[in-house]
């Protein structure tokens, strides 16, 4: 995370005020400003683009200049209040700003200076806090499993990926899925008030037995099968319910998966456990109500908006549901004249699921890798809004990555001006079997690579393929299997543009398309194919494609004017169709020749035409 660049000593006034010898190096000054910017160096996956306010700048001396060293470091925004294990780890890698109860408008005015931010359920992470962010919010991590506080939508657009820490709290949830249970059917939180106040009420506070009653468990995912489980150990009859469980999982811990109606038809008591998604909320209302074994009693610590609050009122009003008992609520905090909260046959806990100790330490641990992780540019197994590949195959496909990028990159330059570009057919050739590649990250770099040279738009593995969907930019994938090495996952990648025009005619196909191929050899891509053209070219820093007639000369002709002008030469590759017919020159050069330097290549006469390209 350290740069360094050549300035000259600030012009301040008088620099020793700010510059302070170190105690150990007499060489070397520290100072602060808030004022200087360091820009990060790229990463792949995310396709960072930070800019960093550096708290602390080094100056060593170097030669007769002075060498700026910037320690940047990320700036992560802690909005609700995270395990003391998990800052340690963030305050080792970022500047940490841990604010609280900020309003809408407090969080908005301070996102545009965060990389990331941290939450729990209490923030409401809404597309004015993306928008506000201008682009430098690059992660959302969410320490805990829901992320209906979140607007997906608005991260994947803006770019923003989304983590969260989806198993320290399964067994947190779940206990307190056990305990609202029990407290419930034992009345113990009543009786608690009761007796407090004075009273002595024996006879009022009769509850009713868990052994041998009938729990439905509505969603059977992490929380929803320990709860099953636990519920096993009191001598319940579990049943479940969860339209995409399989059921060996839940035959595995003796629970029986039913439809939603016979679930909650025949089940004592419902206990619920899927997510707040558009499907499931106000599943329970009053037709669902109408359906109930008459007297149930319904457990909720998965999400308030899963149940019609209203309707569940009238539920207990009219003796439907004998008793709730709830952990999460629509509105949180829930309002204090709410007729669920006070209602003398509901027990309430202010969303305290996840809140143990244990879990705790562990969703703060859980969320502050996935934020460095996902800072440093990897891309996080808890993505929610991207990709989740796992960190052998990300590490496997990392030439790849590169080589998809520049060739996207490369293949838009060679489009003809006004040329739009519709759809884009990418083949790989491989040897492996099609399960055995995962292409989606090549495809989000060739689309960021094809988008980002023609348009404001900063495109990374979250945004890919939505911004290609935005922009009518139709991505096929071809898979073509070749009898080659399985050690390598890719033979090559070959980018068709079709139906465009491109300024170079050399790389246009017999069909018409603009095509390129490149493979990755000894670790470093290479463009293979032009149109119809083999050429063998490294893809790093600037080229000169030239079709010309094969003869004698040109290679001296071109080498002459670019060393007249000082520019470089760092490779040449020439793909010809026959002896002394066409032939595809591509010379690597280190500058970027100017345009006066360029029309002297195109007036040679061998050349029929010519186009410059930044890799
Ligand atoms: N009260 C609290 O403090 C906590 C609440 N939670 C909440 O509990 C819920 C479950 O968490 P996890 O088990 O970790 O998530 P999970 O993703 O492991 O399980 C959710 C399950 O719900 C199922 N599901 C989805 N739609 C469904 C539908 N229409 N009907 C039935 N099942 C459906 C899914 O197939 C999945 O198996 C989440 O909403 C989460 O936010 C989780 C932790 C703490
Ligand atoms: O993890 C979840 O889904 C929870 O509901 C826990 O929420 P919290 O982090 O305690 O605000």
């Amino acid at each position: 995370m350290a740069g360094a660049l050549l300035a000259p000593l600030p012009s301040a006034a008088a620099p020793e005020a700010f510059l302070r010898p170190s105690a150990t190096t007499p060489a070397l000054y520290s100072f602060s400003s808030s004022s200087f910017r360091f820009a990060r160096s790229r990463s792949p996956f995310l396709g960072l683009r930070l800019s960093y306010p550096t708290n602390h700048w080094t100056l060593r001396s170097a030669g007769r200049g002075l060498r700026i060293e910037a320690a940047a470091q990320p700036t992560v925004l802690v909005a609700e209040k995270l395990g003391e294990a998990g800052l340690a780890l963030l305050r080792k890698f970022a500047n940490v700003d841990c604010s609280y109860n900020l309003s809408l408008e407090e969080l908005c005015a301070k996102i545009s200076l965060c990389d990331a931010l941290i939450v729990r359920s209490g923030t409401k992470v809404t597309p004015e806090v993306f928008e506000a962010s201008k682009g430098r919010l690059k992660v959302v991590g969410r320490a805990g499993v829901g992320i209906d506080n979140v607007d997906l939508q608005a991260a994947t657009e803006s770019g923003c990926l989304v983590v969260n820490a989806p198993a320290a709290n399964t067994v947190a949830a779940a206990e307190h899925g056990i305990a609202l249970l029990v407290a419930m059917a034992r009345n113990v939180a009543q009786a608690d008030a009761s007796m407090k106040a004075g009273n002595w009420q024996r006879n009022k506070y009769v509850g009713v037995s868990l052994v041998g009653k009938t729990l439905a468990v509505m969603g059977f995912g992490k929380v929803g099968s320990e709860v099953a489980r636990r519920a096993k150990g009191l001598g319940m009859n579990v049943i479940a319910h969860d339209p995409y469980a399989p059921a060996d999982r839940a035959r595995a811990i003796g629970v029986e998966l039913v439809s939603f109606d016979e679930a909650i038809s025949t089940a004592d008591f419902i206990s619920l456990h899927m997510p707040l998604t558009p499907t499931t909320a106000k599943l329970f209302n009053d037709e669902t109500f109408a359906k109930v074994k008459k007297g149930v009693r319904i457990i909720n610590v998965a999400r308030g908006g899963v149940i019609d609050e209203d309707a569940l009122v009238r539920a207990l009003d009219n003796g439907t549901v004998a008793q709730a008992a709830l952990d999460v609520f629509t509105v949180e905090p829930a309002p204090k004249d709410s007729k669920l909260v006070m209602h003398e046959n509901v027990t309430v806990t202010p969303h305290l699921g996840a809140s143990t100790v244990e879990a705790q330490e562990g969703v703060a641990v859980e969320i502050a890798e996935a934020v460095i992780g996902a800072l440093k540019g990897e891309l996080a197994a808890t993505a929610v809004n991207a990709p989740m590949v796992p960190a052998e195959v990300l590490s496997e496909l990392a030439p790849y990555v590169t080589l998809a990028e520049k060739l996207g990159r490369l293949a838009v330059q060679l489009v003809a001006g006004g040329s739009g570009i519709k759809g884009v057919k990418v083949v790989y050739t491989s040897a492996r079997d099609p399960d055995d590649l995962d292409t989606r990250i090549l495809r989000a770099m060739i689309t960021k690579g094809i988008i980002e040279p023609i348009s404001s738009v900063f495109i990374n593995i979250v945004n890919a393929d939505y911004t290609a969907k935005q922009r009518g930019l139709r991505i096929s994938e071809e898979r073509i299997y070749r009898d080659s090495s399985l050690e390598a996952p890719l033979d090559s990648i070959q980018i068709h543009l079709t139906n465009v025009e491109s300024k170079f005619a050399s790389a246009l196909s017999d069909s018409g398309d603009i095509v390129v191929e490149g493979r990755v050899k000894d670790g470093i891509p290479r463009l293979t194919l032009v149109g119809s053209f083999s050429v063998d070219v490294s893809l790093e820093g600037n080229a000169i494609l030239c079709r010309n007639v094969d003869q004698p000369g040109n290679i001296g002709r071109v080498g002459k004017i670019l060393g007249e002008q000082n520019v470089n030469i760092s490779f040449m590759s020439v793909g010809r169709t026959a002896p002394r017919k066409q032939a595809i020159m591509a010379i690597g050069v280190d500058e970027e020749p100017d345009k006066e330097t360029l029309k002297k290549i195109g007036e040679i006469p061998a050349i029929k035409e010519f186009v410059f390209l930044k890799l």
